[in-house]
């Protein structure tokens, strides 16, 4: 206890303040009640070599060295430096006091050095230690009060004693210990006195692990967390990613279960800290040097290709799902405010939902589950389920008992959990039919998105979506975008796709993009900004309007424009704009809007691409000239303009009969040493 005395009354923070003396003070003065002892404070002390053994045991026999630093708080408490009320509870509170029952409550807080570990790391070799655990909550009861300290009056001496409680169930006090009524030879009738015993507000919590570290295939594990005194209400709703400190504990059956159980016990997790990783858009705090590599970018001319590009850099091609993905992360769930009327005028709902929803589909082995992984990692709040493994109740919420209060609450499921959030249900299409329908209202209230690979075996090119895919078409009309992705015969891109995928293997890092790729934290940041600005401006309707009567008029077969379709690109033209920190939808975000549209449709009929005239030479125009106009350049060079054809599945061989065939339509002009483009 000499070492905990030593610590606690000498340590200095960084601005060379008795940090724990001050807080001790705090608790004389009644103004707190928790005293959080960070063990980075035992480190920092006296470095590691001179309390290494303290730390050790500690973190070994945490419960022990709560009591420890307890019986040393009790000797360094400071005398009150402010009165406060003299009254029957403040003498309740002295009696306590004196009993040494009224101890404040001692918290550890492990290092944040280091990754925490998984539910799946902690094993019985951990009980009694203090750990660090990372997961996210599925499950929060009310908050109870848990009797601490139970107070008795002997009815028959007058005697008050004090029983204390450490687990949730304990047997009351029928004699009474007084010296009085042992010279009696009485037993006493110690009386429970509600009021005078101490109570901790309680919680319990469900954790459950987050979906990269569930190996594949199995299920994710769960572990209870009991939350108490000022760490209640720390957890603020199922669905949060949290980190918790605490002491891996078992918890003894009781009762009938005793019996069945013998020796066998469960356990939980006693908290003793809570640490929010991914906190909802509003309440993220973005670090410094985050703020400052956001405000380069918000510069950065290409920010949207930037994002898009860094979002699975060892995953190649796929560049406009890459696109979409980084768009539907920056959506917001805030209205489209701000549009012009005649665009309104032509939308039936009043509500237009800022998410967007993504539907995959493909070939095995295309980089689907890979991609989704990604984009969940990035979201702020991301959920990773399978089809395979849900049904409805698990997707939605499910009526449960609370162990702890014995009442019936919600449980929530995978959709709850990613509220105002990314929800990934892969292999969608393996869901039972009644167990799909649970979605459909949530996808239409748009509190979540959705990123559904569906492998429907071999894509068949001659049949419709619809029948590929064979989602009922209430559902599918859902979808923003339905995205195909098939193997094709395509030497060039193979051989591209072989070489990135033995790069990263060989070198553990994705081949070079021509431009540091931004880290996750800032591409986290980056989906979260625009989050927070006010809804967008809309863009003049009748360009909106004209865009799309065009597009629709193209030979692309089955595309019709519904009022969802034009919902679908006032929404992912309002994302652009946000990337982009604007404040209002330029025309460019519209284009790039109905271009990702062209090509979701285009991806699904792509065989049709050549009856649609959009022919090889044809698209690769397209291409250049999308790019130009987006980063505003009429001069291109050869270099960039090979770059993007390629990233579209096009060779160098087809790039210089497009420069040819619309060099000779004066559409643009070609440099004979450099082939770059002029635009005319
Ligand atoms: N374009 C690509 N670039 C890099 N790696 C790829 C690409 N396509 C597939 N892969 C690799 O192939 C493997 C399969 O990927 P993934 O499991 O995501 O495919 P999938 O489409 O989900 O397959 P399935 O439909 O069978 O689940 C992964 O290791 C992935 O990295």
């Amino acid at each position: 206890m000499s070492l905990a005395k030593e610590f606690l009354a000498n340590f200095t923070d960084a601005n060379g303040g008795a940090k724990y003396l001050e807080i001790l003070q705090e608790v004389a003065n009644r103004k707190s009640r928790a005293i959080q002892v960070a063990l980075q404070d035992i480190i920092n002390y006296k470095g590691l070599d001179e309390f290494h053994e303290f730390m050790t045991r500690l973190t070994e026999n945490t419960r022990r060295y709560v009591s420890i630093f307890s019986s040393a708080i009790d000797e360094l408490l400071p005398e009150p430096t402010e009165a406060f009320p003299d009254d029957d509870h403040d003498i309740l509170m002295t009696q306590r006091a004196e009993n040494g029952t009224d101890n404040a409550d001692v918290y550890f807080k492990a290092p944040s050095k280091g990754r925490p570990s998984t539910i799946r790391e902690v094993k019985a070799s951990h009980i009694g230690q203090l750990v660090r655990i990372a997961g996210i909550v599925t499950h929060c009861s009310d908050v109870k009060p848990l009797m601490a300290v139970a107070v008795y009056t002997c009815e028959d001496c007058g005697h008050e004693i004090y029983q204390e409680v450490t687990s949730r169930v304990f047997m009351p006090l029928f004699k009474c210990s007084s010296s009085r009524c042992r010279v009696n030879s009485k037993a006493g009738n110690p009386i429970l006195q509600l009021r005078a015993s101490k109570f901790l507000k309680f919680q319990e919590a469900k954790m459950q692990e987050l979906a990269e570290h569930v190996p594949k295939g199995h299920i994710p594990r769960s572990m209870t967390v009991h939350l108490r005194g000022e760490l209640t209400r720390k957890v603020v709703a199922p669905g949060d990613v949290v980190e918790f400190s605490g002491i891996f504990l078992p918890i003894p059956y009781t009762g009938f279960k005793a019996l069945r159980a013998g020796l066998v016990a469960d356990t939980y997790l006693e908290a003793t800290a809570v640490t929010h990783f991914k906190k909802k858009y509003e309440e993220y705090e973005f670090q410094k040097d985050e703020e400052e590599q956001i405000t380069r970018l918000a510069e950065d001319g290409d920010i949207y290709n930037k994002l898009s590009r860094s979002l699975a850099p060892e995953i190649y091609g796929h560049e406009d799902i890459k696109s979409f993905a980084s768009l539907a992360c920056g959506c917001s769930s805030q209205a489209v405010k701000g549009w012009d009327e005649d665009v309104l005028k032509h939308i039936a709902f009043i509500y237009i939902r800022g998410d967007v929803h993504i539907c995959l589909m493909g070939d095995p082995g295309v980089a689907k589950s890979q991609l989704l992984k990604h984009i969940i990692n990035v979201a702020p709040r991301g959920v990773y389920t399978t089809g395979k493994g849900s049904s409805g109740v698990g997707l939605t919420a499910a009526v449960m008992r609370d162990q702890v209060t014995n009442e019936m609450v919600l449980e929530g499921g995978a959709l709850v959990l990613a509220d105002m959030g990314i929800c990934a249900i892969d292999e969608f299409d393996k869901m039972d039919e009644s167990d799909r329908t649970a979605i459909h209202e949530v996808m239409e209230q748009q509190t979540l998105f959705l990123l559904q690979p569906i492998q429907p075996g071999r894509y068949d090119l001659r049949r419709t979506p619809a029948k590929n895919i064979n989602l009922p078409p209430a559902l599918l009309s859902r979808f923003d975008l339905l995205w195909l992705i098939l193997v094709r015969a395509d030497m060039d891109s193979d051989l591209e796709l072989a070489k990135h995928v033995l790069h990263v293997h060989q070198t553990q890092e994705s081949p070079a993009l021509g431009f540091e790729p931004l880290e996750t934290n800032i591409l986290r940041c980056e989906e979260i900004i625009p989050i927070r600005s006010t809804g967008v401006r809309g863009v003049h309707s009748n360009s909106l309007l004209e865009h799309q009567a065009r597009r629709t008029k193209s030979k692309t077969p089955h595309s019709y424009t519904t009022v969802r379709t034009l919902l679908s690109i006032l929404r992912i033209s309002a994302a652009l704009a946000r990337l982009r920190f604007s404040e209002s939808v330029a025309q460019s975000d519209v284009d790039e809007a109905l271009r990702l549209m062209q090509m979701s449709k285009i991806s699904l009929y792509a065989d049709d691409r050549q009856k649609a005239g959009l022919d090889a030479i044809s698209d690769t125009y397209s291409i250049i000239r999308d790019e130009a106009a987006r980063s505003n350049k009429t001069h291109v060079s050869y270099a960039n303009a090979l770059n993007w054809i390629s990233r579209k599945g096009y060779s160098e061989a087809q790039l210089k009969e497009c420069l040819e065939e619309y060099a000779a339509l004066n559409v643009w002009q070609i440099d004979p040493n450099t082939f770059d483009i002029r635009f005319i």
